[in-house]
């Protein structure tokens, strides 16, 4: 039909209205999944301090040259350095430390011996660990045999060596994962400057809808919209506020979209956007605060996810995507077009999932619409490099939807996939 809009024409037009959020300051435990918007330098070396990477002794070189199980070098224990330690006792000349994980090495050291090769202070044979400090609460005393001769700087975790004073530690555009949240506390910062997660209000309508947990009354279904969406919200890394189903009044569905739109950087809707008597969500957003036209309804070369419709609403101009109805058909629209909206509101340089090609597994061709680009769901196997459609194209198929793990893209030139065709898959959240 001519007058269908391509899937790339949509998205570029959604992804060319879009703009990242304002940075602003956050806690650490607030910024994870969130891009850096600076550069954050180290302030001071890590590790700040020369210390241990074993439980064992500080010694000097000189002292344990060529000392064996059968000839020992016997050393003075001055004490115990303990991690957290701040000033621990020098090691002189026959002297040596017990000393333990992470600890500074003292004043004089220049290898570190782990207990396993001395006798731990015993008098006897090799050491597997050391004595328990309860044991002897004043700490280390006494004498300790080193068994064997440590290369100069043994064991020694050398100040800086995992990154210096001053160096970019994450540079911005950063996504701060778990590593890179470990990286900023280890260097003492307590928050960052980030582009904060958008908020994403999800609004479900139709009569029909029922919210789970209530009864089923004749003609009614379960509202699964709005906790798909909402999931899928936060899946992309967005903040996502679910409304109850508003019934297929304009009037209702106006004033909650007023309501709404105080507390959302972007609001998604679902059903009412194609060409039934009831099809509220059209006419509600035709003339929302009085200016007709801002959101566009379109007929795109896709299936599912034909009828949608974009626009900016509001005094803010807040970015409303209205997906269709069918579950199946939202879903596939939501990770088409608005997750990859929410990742660039929130400054993400990768905006789309993962994807990959792989060979159709099927004991059949499998029929395409004509001109439109078809998202089928399917299971990917990457060993084998192949991938099989579960269910078939119907919209609201949502229980073979949930066995899924990709989407399979049919080009809209194709009419039929004949086994062993190689196609692109889009590889949506591993289900574990
Ligand atoms: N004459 C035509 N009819 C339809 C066309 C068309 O081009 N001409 N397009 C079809 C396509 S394609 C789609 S997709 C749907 C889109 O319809 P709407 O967006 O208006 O959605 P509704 O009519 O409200 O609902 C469609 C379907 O989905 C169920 N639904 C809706 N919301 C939910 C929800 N929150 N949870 C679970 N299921 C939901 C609803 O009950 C309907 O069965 O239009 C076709 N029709
Ligand atoms: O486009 Mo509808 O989304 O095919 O079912």
């Amino acid at each position: 039909m001519a007058d269908l809009t391509s899937v790339d024409d949509h998205l570029a037009d959604i992804l060319g209205a879009m703009r990242p959020l304002d940075a602003i300051e956050l806690n650490l435990a607030d910024a994870h999944g969130c891009v850096l918007t600076e550069d954050v330098l180290v302030p001071q070396a890590l590790p700040p301090f020369d210390n241990s990477s074993m439980d064992g002794y500080a010694v000097r070189l000189a002292d344990v040259e060529g000392a064996s199980e059968a000839y020992p070098a016997v050393l003075r224990v001055v004490g115990d350095v303990a991690a957290g330690s701040g000033a621990p006792p020098v090691v002189r000349p026959g002297e040596a430390a017990r000393i333990m994980t992470g600890a500074p090495v003292p004043p004089g050291a220049e290898a570190v011996v782990p207990v396993e090769w001395t006798d731990g202070g015993s008098g006897g044979g090799p050491a597997e660990s050391m004595a328990p400090h309860s044991s002897r609460p004043e700490g280390a005393g006494g004498e300790v045999r080193v068994h064997r001769t440590p290369a100069p700087g043994a064991h020694i975790r050398r100040r800086g060596s995992d990154v210096g004073a001053g160096a970019v530690a994450l540079p911005a555009g950063s996504v701060l994962g778990a590593p890179q949240l470990g990286l900023l506390a280890a260097i003492g910062r307590p928050a960052v400057r980030v582009r904060p997660r958008p908020r994403v209000v999800v609004i479900s309508t139709g009569s029909e809808l029922t919210q789970p947990g209530d009864p089923l009354r004749p003609g009614r279904i379960y509202d699964a919209n709005g906790f798909l969406l909402a999931a899928a919200a936060r899946e992309a890394g967005a903040d996502a506020y679910r409304v109850a189903a508003v019934a297929d009044d304009a009037g209702t569905l106006r004033a909650t979209l007023e309501d709404q739109l105080v507390r959302a950087d972007l609001i998604v809707t679902s059903g009412g956007v194609s060409v039934g008597a009831y099809d509220v969500v059209k006419e509600a957003l035709a003339d929302l605060d009085g200016s007709p036209g801002r959101v566009e309804f379109r007929r795109l070369a896709m299936q599912p996810g034909k009828p949608q419709g974009f626009g900016l609403v509001g005094p803010d101009r807040i970015p409303l995507l209205a997906l269709p109805g069918n579950p199946v058909s939202a879903y596939v629209s939501f990770e088409i077009f608005v997750r990859p909206a929410l990742r660039a509101m929130a400054g993400h340089r990768r905006l789309h999932r993962p994807r990959t090609r792989a060979r159709l597994a099927a004991g059949a061709p499998l029929p395409s619409p004509a001109g439109r680009r078809q998202f089928l769901r399917g299971l990917h196997d990457p060993a084998g490099g192949t991938v099989r459609p579960v269910g078939g194209a119907g919209s609201h198929l949502i229980a073979a939807l949930a066995q899924a793990d990709c989407l399979l893209t049919v080009p809209e030139d194709v009419t039929e996939v004949a086994p062993g065709t190689e196609l692109e898959v889009v590889l949506l959240a591993p289900a574990d």
